[in-house]
């Protein structure tokens, strides 16, 4: 099979097939990002890949040259000198900028298809471009993000599937994720806590290469409670939680307030802090590395990466969209099925 080849860190020399790159909402930045990607693909020493998802996208903001391929296979041998488009069902008229419903179907089939590639072994992992999730929940798509419709498609259940936000100094795990924040309290459990811990700690070795994962546990309220004056989530779920992870081994410390966790003192202490909810995850992330950050999913026996941001709608079409969390996400895909590899797993 054609393959990209990269080194790992003992010099041998590791095979990988190629990657398979949704283009996400036909509408969106997608396949702008993921064209600029291909052509800088020697610059940045990315991993080869293909796009899936419908070539018109790609051809609607960009002159660079696409290959259609029909397997994956295929694609090996185009990457040098073409984009490899692997073609999904035509999104109808594409605007960029003014997404629709013929265009979610289209990235809702780009998604399917690129996991199916994965899943068989024909890539060597997905790395999604974004997609609308109002225009998806309008086509039938049931899960509340690509991460959870992935972890279904790979068999396992959305409470051992992680997302994780990576950047070069800071890598965040939000507990709960695409829930009003007016439910996050009640969805905070000790099992789901103990659940994403593990999940988390697992890929941490086997995605990155982390022998003994160090932990932090950020609080739910202001001062992550204040003893139980703002609130009682640390005394009766997070504390519990976190008490059960050190007595099984984890090294794990927590609940601390989330307003100190993330300057830059404060992250050389961990690789990684568990978070309550969305935002308090993702605002730091974002902060620090939006150009960057990288979206990876932990728990699943497939590579899944995405940059860390959405469709931007608002530049689609414009040529000013930053390729670089796009970028990102390629290389950690290649690092993560290496480190797998290397780690047997
Ligand atoms: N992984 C995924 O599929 C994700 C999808 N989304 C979806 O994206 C849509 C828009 O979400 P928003 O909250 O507006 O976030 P967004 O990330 O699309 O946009 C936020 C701001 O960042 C800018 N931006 C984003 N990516 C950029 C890039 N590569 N280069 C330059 N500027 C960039 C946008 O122009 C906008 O000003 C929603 O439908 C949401 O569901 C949001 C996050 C992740
Ligand atoms: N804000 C992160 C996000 O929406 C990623 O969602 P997913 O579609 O990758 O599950």
């Amino acid at each position: 099979m054609p393959s990209s080849t990269i080194t790992d860190p003992g010099s041998a020399r590791t095979e990988l097939p190629p990657f398979a790159v949704s283009l996400g909402d036909p509408a969106g930045i997608g396949p702008e990002i993921v064209a600029k990607s291909w052509a800088m693909r020697e610059a940045r020493g990315l991993p080869a890949f293909f796009a899936v998802g419908d070539a018109a996208s790609l051809r609607r903001v960009w002159q660079g040259p696409v290959t259609l391929i029909t397997t994956p296979e295929e694609a090996g041998a185009v990457f040098d000198s073409a984009l490899p488009c692997l073609q999904v069902a035509e999104a109808g008229e594409i605007i960029p900028g003014t997404p629709s419903l013929d265009g979610a179907r289209t990235a809702f089939q780009a998604l399917e298809a690129a996991v199916g590639v994965a899943r068989t072994g024909s890539a060597a992992g997905i790395v999604t471009a974004p997609v609308g999730k109002e225009q998806l929940y309008g086509v039938g798509f049931t899960h509340p993000g690509q991460t959870e419709f992935v972890a279904e498609r790979c068999g396992v259940a959305a409470h051992n599937a992680v997302m994780m936000l990576a950047g070069p100094s800071l890598k965040v795990v939000p507990v709960t994720i695409h829930i009003p924040l007016a439910d996050v309290s009640a969805a905070l459990t000790i099992d789901l806590i103990r659940a994403r811990a593990i999940t988390t700690v697992k890929g941490l070795q086997r995605n990155f290469g982390v022998a003994r994962p160090r932990i932090v546990v950020a609080g739910l309220n202001p001062h992550a409670g204040e003893g139980g004056a703002l609130g009682r989530e640390e005394i009766d779920i997070i504390g519990p939680a976190i008490r059960s992870l050190r007595e099984d081994g984890m090294d794990i410390v927590g609940p601390l307030s989330a307003d100190g966790l993330f300057h830059a003192r404060a992250r050389e202490t961990y690789d990684a802090v568990l978070c309550m909810y969305h935002d308090q995850a993702l605002i730091p992330l974002k902060t620090l590395h939006f150009d960057e950050g990288v979206n990876i999913t932990l728990g699943l026996p497939i590579v899944r990466t995405s940059p860390d941001h959405g469709t931007a709608f608002g530049i689609a079409g414009t040529d000013s969209a930053n390729p670089g969390a796009m970028m990102a996400a390629l290389k950690m895909a290649a690092e993560a099925a290496r480190s797998r590899m290397a780690h047997g797993a």
